[in-house]
């Protein structure tokens, strides 16, 4: 936590106006029982009726300043807490901005939201008590024991009996809560993991009959979190009665004994009512810095969940001195590329050889899992090589910065998404300034500009959140219009012709050939009739290249293409 701590210099003026007022504040406080004190000993004995006043008056005005110290410390470190749990969710998104597609993989989705939401309030919530607790708790404490002292030594001895046996009591709670704290955020993430799955796969768990199995495994993960939970509340219902109840002990005790030093002329009992009230301060005092060893642990938790996302060391960085690379191009080579995924026992791609260059159209062909997407995730540098080389222009893509790369590059991905807002916010998305008729061109070319127009508010027609009020298809070609619409050097179009029908399909590569003649375009495909007219066609194999060539050339070489292409067409069109 102090690791986060030092992002609280930029709240410096409100620390330390928190610091002077509760200063004040517990100064008045310490002053209270003293002055009361004063007025029993000397006004209330004396029946000295303008002294009562006089004093009486002076109570009033500290007891004012107190509060209005106290309103404005809590009010500052209200402010400085917020602001925290702001900058903490500003940090933490960013570096999740910066992540590469390995660290989304290894730490996981749901864990990202609950530590950028959840896990900051802990922090932020608790933070809010060490800023105001943390000074007034000791200083109330070590004031209380000198200001006892003043009042009368010969009592102390009951604080020193009481306090021990606190801290005793303080100490088995704390160990055996503090597991449980720290567990809490743990079962959150499990219940956020469940429930996530839940609600974006709400449609195969209908589909599929799922729901109350679906309802039994969240209703497990809710009851775990609220059985740890329980037991949490359970140990703090014990610990205030318990405290409590030596608060009440000790001021019968003060009572007690105080009361046979009265009688024996060692005390007076101003001295008394003032030494029960320095003794609850010094007790509550004591209960305060409980509530912080308790609040504390578990948003230590959090902040060390926190703190491994922010020091996530990131694999894919841009170098430190970036290679420039020609603005208009589009060349792409893989040099003997070859790639694991972390953890992965088999390589995904080995010894990948390929050069392509404007003008031309790459196919990518190959079953299931070879590895035809992992191509071009390194072509993107959404992960780095294990060996070997990706060369866009000529230049490595690791030596030039990542974003320059990326501008290169239109890229429509498998897995349609877009983003809440309108059919043309989703379009621009691929170039923000594009003018109504890029968007309108861009929309004709990936053929959806029919369904466009047939809906009421054409291009103004809001998505849903996650694209739901539009069809697979209609996903995809948005998905196009949006990469087409950014007029980049090099396509590549990631199976995003698989939920077209046929006509749709060859209509869309017609309109396209046309479109991307300057281009260097990738088109990773199922279906042969989507590659067969491609300059190149590579056939991917378990990760390897098991042929590169025309659609011709590949049918008299290579016995994988000829199985796929033979699998897919009629003797007569084989022929
Ligand atoms: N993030 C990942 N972590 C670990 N292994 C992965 C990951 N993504 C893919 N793989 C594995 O890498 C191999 C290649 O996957 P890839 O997605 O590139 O195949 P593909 O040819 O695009 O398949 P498909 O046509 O089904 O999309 C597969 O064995 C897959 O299980």
């Amino acid at each position: 936590m102090i690791k986060l701590y030092k992002s609280l210099r930029h709240f410096l003026p409100y620390i330390c106006g928190v610091i002077l007022f509760l200063f004040v504040q517990v100064l008045s406080d310490l002053y209270l029982p003293t002055l009361m004190a004063d007025i029993v000993d000397h006004g209330i004995v004396n029946k000295d009726i303008g002294y009562i006043f006089q004093v009486g008056g002076h109570m009033l005005l500290i007891a004012a300043g107190g509060t209005l110290c106290a309103v404005a410390a809590n009010f500052l470190s209200a402010k400085t807490a917020v602001g925290f749990g702001r900058l903490l969710r500003n940090r933490i998104f960013t570096k999740v901005q910066s992540f590469s597609l390995q660290e989304f993989d290894k730490l996981g989705t749901a864990t990202l939201i609950t530590r950028t939401t959840n896990d900051v309030t802990q922090v932020q919530q608790v933070s809010v008590l060490i800023l105001s607790m943390m000074i007034s708790a000791p200083l109330t404490c070590l004031g209380g024991i000198s200001m006892a002292i003043h009042e009368d030594p010969g009592l102390t001895w009951v604080l020193l009996v009481s306090v021990p046996v606190l801290f005793a009591i303080i100490g088995i709670v704390l160990t055996r809560g503090i597991p449980l704290f720290k567990l809490m955020q743990i079962k959150l993430d499990k219940l956020n993991l469940v429930l996530r799955e839940n609600l974006t796969g709400i449609r195969v768990i209908r589909a599929f009959n799922r729901i109350e199995k679906e309802k039994k495994r969240f209703d497990d993960a809710n009851l775990d979190l609220m059985n740890n939970a329980v037991k949490v509340n359970k140990i703090m219902a014990v610990l205030m009665p318990m405290m409590m109840l030596i608060m009440n002990f000790t001021t019968i005790a003060i009572i007690w004994f105080g009361g046979m030093r009265i009688n024996n002329g060692e005390m007076q009992v101003g001295s008394l009512m003032a030494f029960i009230q320095y003794s609850t301060q010094i007790l509550f005092s004591f209960l305060m810095m409980t509530m912080l060893f308790v609040t504390v642990p578990r948003a230590q938790a959090s902040a060390a969940r926190i703190n491994e996302v922010l020091e996530t060391e990131v694999e894919v960085k841009d170098p430190i001195q970036t290679k420039v690379v020609p603005l208009k191009k589009g060349y792409v080579e893989f040099q003997g590329v070859s790639f694991r995924y972390p953890g992965a026992e088999q390589p995904a791609l080995k010894e990948i050889n390929f050069s392509a260059g404007p003008g031309e159209i790459t196919a990518i062909i190959g079953g299931t899992g070879s590895g035809k997407s992992t191509l071009v995730n390194l072509m993107m540098r959404f992960y780095d090589v294990g060996s070997g080389r990706v060369l866009v222009d000529g230049v490595d893509a690791r030596e030039m910065s990542q974003e320059s790369l990326r501008a290169k590059i239109g890229f429509v991905p498998q897995k349609s998404v877009l983003f809440s807002g309108t059919i043309g916010d989703n379009i621009r998305y691929g170039k923000e300034n594009a003018s109504l008729e890029d968007v309108e061109h861009a929309a004709q070319v990936a053929q959806a500009v029919d369904f466009v127009a047939g809906m009421e508010e054409g291009f103004e027609h809001i998505i849903a959140q996650g694209g739901t009020n539009v069809s697979g298809g209609q996903k995809q070609r948005l998905s196009i219009a949006r990469a087409l619409v950014k007029r980049p050097e090099i396509y590549i179009f990631d199976d995003s012709f698989s939920a077209l029908d046929f006509k749709t399909d060859a209509k869309l590569r017609a309109a396209l050939k046309q479109e991307v003649s300057e281009a260097t375009v990738f088109i990773i495909a199922q279906r042969v009739a989507t590659v067969m007219d491609a300059d190149r066609i590579i056939v991917l194999d378990d990760g390897q290249i098991a042929g590169i060539g025309t659609h011709q050339e590949l049918l008299r070489t290579c016995e994988v293409y000829h199985e796929i292409v033979a699998s897919q067409l009629s003797e007569g069109e084989l022929a």
